[in-house]
C-alpha cells in the first residue's frame, strides 16, 4: 500500500523569540501537525498564540528553536528555494505601479519565465479569478476583494502544491469575504493545492477546512483538531445543520482551550 502523500510535517516544534536584552517570548510549545497533499487546514486561536509564527516557520521566513519541519519531505529552506508554496497575506501587497497582469506575472518574471509563457499563464489566472477585463488596470482602480483575488492569483502563478494564507480575507467586508471563500474552495478543487490558512473567524475556518486546528494562548499548543467532512462546500452549506455543528465544536474547543492546554491535553 502506498503511503498518503504528505505536504507538511511539523514535529515537536518549539519557537522561542529572544530579544537582544535576553527577554524571551515562548511563542510555540511542542507543536506537531501533519498536512496531507491537497488538504485544507485552518489554524485558529486567540491573538498572540503563534498562528503567524507557525506559518512563518513553514515558509522559512523564520527559524525553529527545536523540533523539525518538512515541506514535501524537504527542509523549509529547500522548499522555499524550489518555490514549492505560494503565500498570500492580509495585505494584498500589490505593486501599485504595475498592472494587474504585471503583478500576477511578477514571480514568473523573477524566476526567468519567457514573456510568452508568462502571458499564457497570466491569461489562465486572470480567467480563473474572473478579472480578465481588468488585466491592464492598476491596483488602486480595484476594490479590496479584487486586489485580494489578484494576490491569490499571484500566489498560484507557479502552480504551487501548497498555499500559505495568513488572514487573507481579514480586511474584507462580510459579503465580499463569503464570496472570496467560495472562490477559494473552487480554486482549491481546481488546483488540488494543500492550504494552511490562518483566520480569526470560526465560520470561515469551518466552511473552508478539512480540519480546523485549535491553538491555546501563548505558548501556543495544539489543543484540539476538529475534522469536518462535508460532502460539498457551497452556499447551502452555510445554512446546514452540519455546518452549525462544526461551528459549535470549534467554539467549544476554543473556549475550553485554556483549561485543556493547562492540563496538557495531548496534541493531535
Ligand atoms: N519577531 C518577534 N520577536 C519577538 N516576539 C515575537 C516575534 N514575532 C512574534 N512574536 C511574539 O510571538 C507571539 C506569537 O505571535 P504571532 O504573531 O505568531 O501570533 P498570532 O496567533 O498570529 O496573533 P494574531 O492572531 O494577533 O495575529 C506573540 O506574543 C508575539 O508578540
Amino acid at each position: 500500500m502506498t503511503a498518503k502523500p504528505v505536504a507538511v510535517t511539523v514535529t515537536n516544534v518549539d519557537k522561542i523569540f529572544r530579544s537582544r536584552k535576553g527577554a524571551e517570548v515562548h511563542a510555540l510549545s511542542d507543536v506537531s501537525l501533519e498536512v496531507a497533499a491537497g488538504e485544507f487546514i485552518s489554524l485558529i486561536g486567540p491573538s498572540g498564540c503563534g498562528k503567524s509564527t507557525l506559518m512563518r516557520l513553514v515558509a522559512d521566513l523564520d527559524g525553529i528553536t527545536s523540533g523539525e519541519i518538512t515541506v514535501f519531505g524537504k527542509t523549509p529552506e529547500k522548499a522555499r528555494k524550489d518555490q514549492d508554496y505560494g503565500i498570500a497575506f492580509q495585505q494584498a501587497g500589490l505593486l501599485p505601479w504595475r498592472s494587474v497582469r504585471a503583478n500576477i506575472e511578477l514571480p514568473l518574471e523573477i524566476h526567468g519565465w519567457e514573456p510568452r509563457d508568462r502571458k499564457e499563464r497570466s491569461d489562465e489566472l486572470l480567467e480563473l479569478i474572473g478579472l480578465a477585463d481588468f488585466a491592464d488596470h492598476k491596483p488602486d482602480q480595484l476594490s479590496g476583494g479584487m486586489k485580494q483575488r489578484v494576490a491569490i492569483a499571484r500566489s498560484l502563478a507557479e502552480r504551487p502544491r501548497l498555499l500559505l494564507m495568513d488572514e487573507p480575507f481579514g480586511a474584507l467586508d462580510e459579503i465580499t469575504r463569503e464570496h472570496m471563500q467560495n472562490e477559494l474552495v473552487a480554486l482549491c478543487q481546481e488546483t488540488g493545492a494543500a492550504v494552511i490558512f490562518v483566520t480569526h473567524s470560526i465560520p470561515e475556518a469551518v466552511f473552508l477546512s478539512d480540519r480546523v486546528v485549535v491553538m491555546s494562548p501563548r505558548p501556543g499548543r495544539i489543543t484540539e483538531v476538529i475534522d469536518l467532512d462535508f460532502s460539498s462546500r457551497d452556499e447551502e452549506l452555510r445554512e446546514d445543520a452540519a455546518f452549525y455543528e462544526g461551528v459549535t465544536a470549534v467554539r467549544n474547543a476554543l473556549h475550553g482551550g485554556e483549561t485543556a492546554g493547562a492540563r496538557g491535553v495531548e496534541n493531535r
